[in-house]
C-alpha cells in the first residue's frame, strides 16, 4: 500500500450535505410562480431533495434514466435537480423558449421518461406530452390547491407527492463518473446538440466557478442566478452556491427589470449573473426610477458579447463591477472570465474598458489555444485570430448519440466553433463564429467587430453582419441594420461612421435596413436565417 489518499466520489449530493451540515439556516428565497416569496433553508433543500429521491425511486425511476424539468429558477426546481441526481437519474432540463416541435424534439432524443414542470408550462406540456413517446409521469411543480385541470396522463401535484415520502431515503453511491445532467446547446448554428455531465464535472466545475478570479463567490455572498437553469445549469450557480453555503435568490418567472430590481433590494444581493438583454433592461428601470444599487457588488455577463457601454454604465454609474465570461452549453458552462490579473490591476477608465470587452482568461481546469486550420497553434499576440479549442475535466468528450465527432479530437480538445485570438497576458477575445466569418479573398473578417462597431452609431439599435456571395471575392459583407424608433440614419451616415474604424477591406459593401433580426430562443442573432433571407441579395460592388 502506498498510503494515498482516501476514495471520496465526487458525487453532486455532497454539495447539498455539506451546505445542510455548515450552513442550515442559509436560506433558499424564492419567487414562486404562483406569486408569493417563499423562504426555505439548505437544510430544507437536502430534506426535500432526498424526497423527490425516494419518490423517483418508487415510482420506478433510477440510475441512467433521464427526467425532465420545464421550469423557472424556483426552490422546486433545484430540489427537483439534486433529488433526480440524489437516485442516480440524469436531470435534463429543457428551453421553454424553443419551438414546441424542438422540444418535442429533443425530449425524443433524449427519451426522457417523466418531466417536473412549472405551472405556466402546463398547457405548452399539453400540446406536447402525446408526441413524446418515453414519456410516462408528470409532476406539476405546485400543490394541490393550485393544481390546474388537466388530461396530462399520470400527473401529481409536487407537493402532495412529496408527501407521500416516508424520509427514510439515503443517497444512490455510484461512480463519480456516472452521468448527472443534460442540456442541449441553444442551437444558434444548427439542431441543439445534448450534452451530458458527469457528478465529477459538476461538481469540480462548481469549484472551478467559484474560485477567487473566477466568480470569486462566498457563504457572505447573496446570490441572484438570473440565467435559467436550463441555460447551462444557471451558470453553474445551482452547484457552487450550495458548495459554499451563499443565501441564493431564485427569481422565478419575472424577469423584467423592476421585478429584478426589487429582489435585488428587499434581499440585498450582492452577486448576480445574467446575459446583456437582462441587464439592458435592469438598467433602462433604473435610469426611469433614479433608483440605485446600494447591495450589488459584482455581475456577471456572458452568453453573448458585452456591450461596452453596458459595462461603462453598471461601473461608473452604480459602482459595480462587472466580469465579462464567456461559455458554451459544453464546458458546464464557464470558460473564461474577465478578471483583473496584475498587469491590469491598476487600469482605469478606457484602459480598463478595452480589457474588459474581451472575454478573459480560463480559471485552473480549463485549457484554451488557437490554431489555424492546420492544428497549428497560433501566437498569443492580440490579433492572430483562429479556431479556439478547449479541453478541460469539465468539458464534454462527446455530444449525446455521437454527433459532431468532428468537434473532438484524440488529444482530448474541443474545438469550440468560435474564432478569437489570445493577448501576450492570456485574455482571449472572441471575433465571431466559425460558420459566421466572413471570408473575403482568402482572409477573414470579424462579423461581431463590425456589428459592435454599427451598434456604436447613436441611431443604430440593432446590426448583424453577414457574408454574402462574391464573384471576385467568394464573399463580402453585408450589415444588416435596425434603426432606433423615429431615427433615419442613411447608408453614407453609417458607413462614414465606421469609416477608419476598420481595415478598409474589412468596410460592409453595402447597408440593408431591416424592421427586425431574427434571434434565437436564447436571444441570439440567427444568422442562419438571415443569410437564408439575403441569399439572392446582389451586392452593388459585384
Ligand atoms: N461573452 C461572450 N461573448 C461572445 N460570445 C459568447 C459569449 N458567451 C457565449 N458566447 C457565444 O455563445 C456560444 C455558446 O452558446 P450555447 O452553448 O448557449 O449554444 P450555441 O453555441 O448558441 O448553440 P449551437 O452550438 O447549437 O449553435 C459560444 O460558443 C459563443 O459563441
Amino acid at each position: 500500500m502506498l498510503g494515498l489518499m482516501q476514495e471520496w466520489p465526487l458525487l453532486c449530493h455532497k454539495l447539498v450535505d455539506n451546505a445542510a451540515t455548515q450552513h442550515g439556516n442559509r436560506e433558499i428565497v424564492s419567487r414562486s410562480i404562483e406569486g408569493p416569496i417563499v423562504r426555505t433553508t439548505y437544510a430544507d433543500l437536502r430534506r426535500r431533495a432526498l424526497r423527490v429521491a425516494e419518490r423517483l425511486e418508487r415510482d420506478g425511476f433510477g440510475l441512467g434514466d433521464r427526467i425532465a424539468t420545464l421550469a423557472w429558477n424556483t426552490a422546486r426546481h433545484i430540489e427537483a435537480w439534486y433529488g433526480i441526481m440524489g437516485v442516480g437519474a440524469i436531470y435534463h432540463t429543457l428551453n421553454p423558449r424553443l419551438f414546441p416541435e424542438q422540444i418535442v424534439w429533443i425530449m425524443n432524443n433524449a427519451e426522457d421518461k417523466a418531466i417536473f414542470v412549472d405551472l405556466t408550462f402546463v398547457p405548452l406540456l399539453e400540446k406536447i406530452a402525446g408526441a413524446v413517446k418515453s414519456l410516462r409521469k408528470v409532476i406539476v411543480l405546485t400543490d394541490k390547491a393550485h393544481m390546474p385541470q388537466t388530461a396530462l396522463p399520470d400527473v401529481v401535484a409536487y407537493e402532495e407527492w412529496l408527501g407521500e415520502a416516508d424520509g427514510a431515503f439515503a443517497w444512490k453511491i455510484f461512480d463519480e463518473n456516472t452521468a448527472a445532467g443534460m442540456c442541449y446547446t441553444s442551437g444558434t448554428t444548427g439542431e441543439p446538440k445534448g450534452v451530458l455531465y458527469s457528478h465529477r464535472s459538476n461538481v469540480l466545475h462548481a469549484m472551478i466557478a467559484a474560485m477567487p478570479d473566477a466568480m470569486g463567490i462566498s457563504a457572505r455572498d447573496v446570490i441572484l442566478p438570473v440565467v435559467p437553469m436550463f441555460h447551462a445549469n444557471a451558470w453553474g450557480l445551482g452547484q457552487s452556491a450550495p458548495m459554499i453555503g451563499a443565501k441564493l435568490v431564485m427569481p422565478g418567472c419575472k424577469m423584467d427589470g423592476a421585478s429584478i430590481y426589487e429582489l435585488l433590494d428587499t434581499e440585498k444581493v450582492t452577486f448576480s449573473a445574467a446575459v446583456p438583454t437582462v441587464w439592458m433592461m435592469l438598467l433602462q428601470h433604473l435610469e426611469e426610477t433614479g433608483k440605485t444599487l446600494p447591495h450589488l457588488k459584482r455581475v456577471v455577463i456572458g452568453g453573448s458579447s458585452c456591450p461596452r457601454a453596458l459595462m461603462a454604465k453598471f461601473q461608473d454609474s452604480y459602482d459595480v463591477e462587472v466580469i465579462h465570461a464567456w461559455g458554451m452549453t459544453e464546458m458546464s458552462p464557464l470558460g473564461t472570465l474577465c478578471t483583473m490579473k496584475p498587469d491590469y490591476a491598476g487600469l482605469r477608465g478606457d484602459a480598463r474598458l478595452d480589457v474588459q470587452g474581451k472575454q478573459g482568461y480560463p480559471p485552473f481546469g480549463v485549457e484554451m489555444k488557437v490554431t489555424d486550420d492546420d492544428n497549428n497553434a497560433l501566437p498569443w499576440d492580440g490579433k492572430t485570430f483562429g479556431r479556439l479549442k478547449v479541453r478541460g475535466p469539465a468539458v464534454a468528450g462527446a455530444y449525446y448519440g455521437g454527433v459532431g465527432s468532428e468537434q473532438f479530437d484524440s488529444e482530448g480538445w474541443f474545438d469550440t466553433g468560435d474564432v478569437a485570438h489570445i493577448d501576450a497576458n492570456g485574455y482571449m477575445q472572441i471575433t465571431d463564429r466559425a460558420k459566421d466569418v466572413i471570408k473575403s479573398g482568402g482572409e477573414w473578417i470579424s462579423t461581431i467587430d463590425l456589428e459592435n462597431l454599427a451598434v456604436g452609431h447613436p441611431d443604430v439599435a440593432e446590426a448583424a453582419a453577414i457574408g454574402v456571395p462574391h464573384s471576385k471575392w467568394g464573399e463580402r459583407p453585408l450589415l444588416v441594420v435596425v434603426r432606433k424608433p423615429g431615427r433615419e440614419p442613411s447608408k453614407t451616415d453609417i458607413l462614414a461612421f465606421m469609416n477608419g474604424k476598420v481595415a478598409k477591406w474589412w468596410m460592409p459593401d453595402d447597408v440593408a435596413f431591416v424592421s427586425e433580426i431574427p434571434h434565437t430562443a436564447a436571444g441570439k442573432i440567427q444568422k442562419t436565417s438571415l443569410r437564408q433571407q439575403f441569399r439572392d441579395y446582389r451586392l452593388p460592388t459585384d
